[in-house]
C-alpha cells in the first residue's frame, strides 16, 4: 500500500497538488502519531517538533487559497456511488454553485465530494480538494482542479471555514457530521457571522434536527435558537439558492 500523494492515475489536466506527505509506520498518520503515541525522546518525533509541520500546513493552506475568491465548501458522504440519488444532487449543487459565481471547496476524496467536485468542473469553475492524509491508500479525486493535501484534520477544517462562506451538507456519516457540528459550534459561539449551513435532504436529516429540538432544546442544552443555525433544502437548487442568499457572492475571507 502506497501512502497518498494527492496525485491521480488520471490524464486529467490539472494544477499540481500541494502539501503531500511521507509514509510513517503502517497504519499511522501525522494526526494518529500526534495524538496517539507514547513520548518520544527522539527529537523529529516530539511535539515541539512537530509544532513546524503544523504551522507549514497552516502556511501552505493560506497561501493555497488566499486568493480563490467566494466560495463554498460542500460536505457529504466519502461512501457514495456515481449514480446513486446523493452523488448526483452533488454533482448538481457543485454545477450551480459555480454558475453562480462561487468555488466549490470539498475534501477532495471519493463519493459526495466527488461529486460535488465533478458538477464543479464540469461547470468550468474552480473545484478546490483539500485532502487528508488517511491509514489507507487514497488519492484526490479526478475532478479536483487545485488540490492541497493536509496532515492534520484540524489545519484542513480552518480552510473550509476561512476559505467559504457557507456549507451545502449532503447526507453522510461521522465525517460529515463533524464537519457539521464544528461549524454550529462557530456559529453558535460568533466565530463566524453570516455564515449559512444548509443541509440537503430532509428526509435524512430530519430525526437528527428532531432529536436536536425534542430532546437537546427540552433539556435546555441548547438554545432554541441554535436550532435556526441549520437551514433544511430538499434539491440541489433550493440549496444553492439558500447558500447563496447568504451573499456568498460578495464576501471573502479576509487575509
Ligand atoms: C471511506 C473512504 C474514503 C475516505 N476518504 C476521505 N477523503 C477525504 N475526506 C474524507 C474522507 N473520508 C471522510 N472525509 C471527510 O469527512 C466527510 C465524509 O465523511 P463520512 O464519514 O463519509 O460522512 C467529508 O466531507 C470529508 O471532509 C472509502 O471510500
Amino acid at each position: 500500500m502506497n501512502a497518498p500523494t494527492g496525485s491521480t492515475s488520471s490524464s486529467r489536466r490539472r494544477k499540481p497538488l500541494l502539501g503531500g506527505w511521507r509514509k510513517g509506520p503502517a497504519g499511522s498518520t501525522a494526526d494518529s502519531r500526534l495524538l496517539d503515541t507514547e513520548p518520544s525522546s527522539d527529537f523529529t518525533h516530539t511535539d515541539p517538533w512537530r509544532v513546524m509541520r503544523i504551522q507549514s500546513e497552516f502556511v501552505q493552506g493560506f497561501d493555497a487559497l488566499a486568493e480563490i475568491g467566494p466560495a463554498i465548501s460542500v460536505f457529504g458522504s466519502a461512501r457514495t456511488k456515481p449514480g446513486s440519488r446523493h452523488y448526483e444532487t452533488g454533482v448538481e449543487v457543485g454545477r450551480l454553485l459555480v454558475e453562480a459565481g462561487v468555488a466549490v471547496i470539498t475534501g477532495g476524496g471519493p463519493g459526495s465530494m466527488e461529486a460535488a467536485n465533478r458538477g464543479a468542473s464540469e461547470a468550468g469553475g474552480l473545484s478546490i480538494g483539500l485532502g487528508i492524509e488517511l491509514p489507507f491508500e487514497q488519492g484526490m479525486n479526478q475532478w479536483v482542479g487545485r488540490g492541497v493535501d493536509f496532515r492534520y484534520f484540524f489545519a484542513r477544517k480552518t480552510m473550509f471555514v476561512k476559505y467559504a462562506q457557507g456549507f451545502v451538507v449532503l447526507p453522510g456519516g461521522l465525517g460529515t457530521l463533524d464537519e457539521l457540528f464544528e461549524a454550529m459550534v462557530l456559529v453558535q459561539t460568533s466565530k463566524v457571522t453570516q455564515f449559512p449551513i444548509v443541509l440537503v435532504d430532509s428526509i435524512f436529516w430530519s430525526p437528527l434536527l428532531a432529536w436536536i429540538k425534542d430532546v437537546m432544546v427540552v433539556e435546555g442544552l441548547v438554545s432554541p435558537g441554535d436550532v435556526d443555525i441549520l437551514q433544511l433544502a430538499d434539491t440541489a437548487e433550493e440549496a444553492v439558492a439558500l447558500v447563496m442568499a447568504g451573499g456568498a457572492g460578495k464576501r471573502v475571507a479576509a487575509s
